[in-house]
């Protein structure tokens, strides 16, 4: 049976697949709805496809509309959040419209461009997704991605005037090592208003990042069985899932030394998804890191 715990959407563990891809380079739906039921009959509260793990940019809109819609239909009545970043507001809009229509519960934006934006495109950006659909939108901030980095004060104005219901943060950065979430949260309070305030990047997850209303990752769409019994540790604060907590963190440790989608569908690959290589100009892993992944894969906790 499936357990949800979030009391509102964008909360607990998102699990965000990658999209495989057949050996024809199209989407592999059938290998796409494992992950997503796979990760959902372990535990996690909702997927998210199409982000960066699931190559969203890569896909045209087409190919959009058959991933949302079998993501929709391997989670049966759970949540689905659909990314749905683009270059333009014209796409972003279209996008989130059809996503919704194929049954999204919740839209991603990490607004973007060729060149950083400033806060009154991003607010006309966004706004413009909030007014198309009544989907509840996570804000997306990707600042070394994007060179865009969403203040507090900001997220706060979003949160009050829109739809905009939560906010995906990186868990750390070099300028701001810890004190994201307090200081998200902080500004939420001072207006008045509430949001989930989450938090991604694996290592520092599975580590010791601050407290998070959700964790957004691309790894536990893979290995959902672990990262499920480590943030039910985390929120409950037991420490029964020692062993794929530290087999985890292991292999989020050795991703990083990899590029990030070529890692992930290596790693879908050894634990018995077919996923392809990415995209290009994504790489995929090299042997060497494939070899890395495989000693991992077989040091998983039973
Ligand atoms: N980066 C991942 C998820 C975790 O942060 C994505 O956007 O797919």
């Amino acid at each position: 049976m499936r357990v949800t715990s979030h009391p509102g959407p964008f909360h607990g563990l998102l699990a965000y697949p990658v999209t495989p891809l057949a050996a024809d380079g199209a989407p592999d739906l059938r290998a796409l709805a494992d992950l997503v039921a796979g990760a959902l009959d372990a535990g996690a509260d909702a997927v998210t496809v199409l982000a960066s793990s699931g190559a969203g940019t890569s896909f045209d809109r087409s190919e959009r509309d058959l991933v949302v819609r079998a993501a929709v239909a391997a989670a049966a009545s759970a949540p689905v959040h659909v990314a749905v970043s683009a270059p333009t507001t014209r796409d972003v809009v279209r996008f989130g419209r059809d996503a919704v229509d194929a049954g999204a519960a919740g839209l991603l934006i990490a607004p973007f461009a060729y060149g950083p934006l400033v806060d009154d495109e991003v607010e006309a950006h966004v706004r413009a997704l909030c007014d198309a659909t009544a989907a509840p939108v996570c804000f997306y901030n990707k600042p070394l991605q994007t060179g865009y980095d969403l203040t507090p004060e900001f997220f706060a104005r979003l949160v009050r005037e829109t739809t905009v219901h939560a906010v995906k943060d990186p868990a750390t950065l070099p300028a701001r090592p810890r004190g994201r979430a307090a200081a998200l949260r902080a500004a939420l309070a001072s207006s008045d208003v509430t949001a989930s305030v989450g938090l991604s990047m694996d290592v520092a997850l599975l580590d010791d990042a601050e407290a998070a209303d959700a964790w957004h990752t691309g790894l536990a769409a893979l290995a959902p069985v672990e990262y499920v019994a480590v943030r039910r540790d985390r929120v409950d604060g037991t420490e029964h899932a020692v062993e794929a907590r530290r087999w985890l963190l292991a292999v989020a440790t050795a991703l990083t030394a990899m590029r990030p989608l070529g890692g992930l569908h290596a790693l879908a690959e050894l634990l018995g998804t077919p996923a392809g290589a990415p995209r290009g100009p994504a790489l995929a892993a090299t042997r060497a890191q494939v070899d890395v992944l495989r000693d991992l894969v077989a040091q998983r906790p039973t």
